[in-house]
């Protein structure tokens, strides 16, 4: 068998495997589109799970990221868990049944498919981050994929210009074809002149955090986030954090960073959005490595706290009693 750090995690292809076996089992609520490909050529797969999965119904429409980082391999076994969970307890489950039918839910499940395939290409793990785009005039490979997105990308000292660095924004916004890939499909859920995604997460490990924008800079309040809007991404973040035992917190309060997805999805098209940073807490649980053996425990643990944002999709606001 080739080579493998952890059989236990979820490889591209078992991946692939996953999301069709899914597809087949529910086809009238789950669909898989090919929304563009990496740069290595691996298809970025999203999965669509609501009722009437063919057609876009007028609801909210809530957005899950996972794997940008390509060594937080915990963050794809969360995805396997979420696709099973909103498509297995659907007709059984009534509060999964009355999210499904709802919302229309979107589970990117990988969308660095070539540094996870290339971080668990030989017999250990090769600590990668970064996707795999040469650099123009260096020998390092790789964009950082969190810091290459369009707001504010490179303005405060949040990432690196580099090439060798491992937080390094790319020559441009956009510049990595996968954040391309998804920057467009989000940009596709404009449908007359109104976003229909209303929430996001973006999973990560580790750390066991949930953090909300903005990351560029330490302000809560600050042009393109009003109290309120701060208020109320505080509010669901607290309100999640009860659920998973994570620590809620700004994401700047962790480190400033620019170029990240969790201030472009707010600041460019106003989802209120997240970033998880799933289990361990510390280095000393295993880093971004810890063993497969915790993939069940440490994905059913996020649950309620995604089916808390679920619940809130078709209003945000409504947590700190206002309308929008
Ligand atoms: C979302 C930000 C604030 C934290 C994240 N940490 S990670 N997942 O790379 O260790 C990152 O540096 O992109
Ligand atoms: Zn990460």
């Amino acid at each position: 068998p080739l080579a493998d750090p952890d059989p236990g995690y979820t490889s591209y292809a078992e991946l692939v495997g996953v999301v069709d076996e899914v597809v087949a089992a529910h086809p009238d609520i789950a669909a898989k589109s090919v929304i563009g490909q990496s740069h290595e050529g691996r298809d970025l797969v999203a999965v669509k799970i609501s009722d009437n999965v063919g057609v876009d119904e007028d609801q909210p429409e809530v957005l899950f990221v996972h794997a940008q980082h390509a060594r937080e391999h915990l963050t794809v076994e969360m995805a396997v868990h979420l696709m099973r969970l909103l498509t297995d307890g659907y007709g059984s489950d009534p509060r999964v049944t009355d999210l499904v039918d709802g919302r229309e839910i979107w589970i990117l499940p990988n969308v660095n498919p070539d540094g996870s395939e290339y971080d668990m290409a030989g017999s250990t793990w090769r600590d990668w981050r970064k996707n795999r785009q040469p650099n123009e005039g260096s020998a390092a490979l790789g964009t950082d994929l969190n810091r290459n997105w369009a707001y504010e990308w490179g303005c405060c000292g949040g990432s690196s210009g580099s090439p060798s660095s491992i937080t390094y924004r790319g020559p441009a916004p956009e510049s990595a074809p996968e954040v391309r890939v998804v920057a467009d499909f989000v940009r596709g859920r404009v449908v007359g002149g109104e976003q229909q995604i209303t929430t996001a997460i973006d999973f990560h490990t580790y750390s066991e955090l949930i953090l909300w924008p903005f990351g560029h800079t330490y302000d809560d309040v600050t042009d393109g986030m009003s109290q309120a809007e701060y208020d109320t991404h505080e509010a669901l973040g607290e309100h999640m954090a009860e659920a998973n035992g994570y620590t809620p917190q700004q994401s700047s309060d962790l480190y400033v960073t620019d170029g990240s997805i969790n201030d472009w999805l707010w600041g460019d098209q106003r989802i209120v959005n997240f970033t998880y940073e799933m289990y361990p807490r510390s280095a000393a649980d295993g880093g971004f490595y810890p063993p497969s053996s915790v993939i069940e425990r440490e994905t059913a643990r996020n649950e309620e706290a995604v089916l808390r944002l679920l619940d809130y999709a078709d209003c945000p606001y409504r947590i700190i009693g206002e309308e929008a």
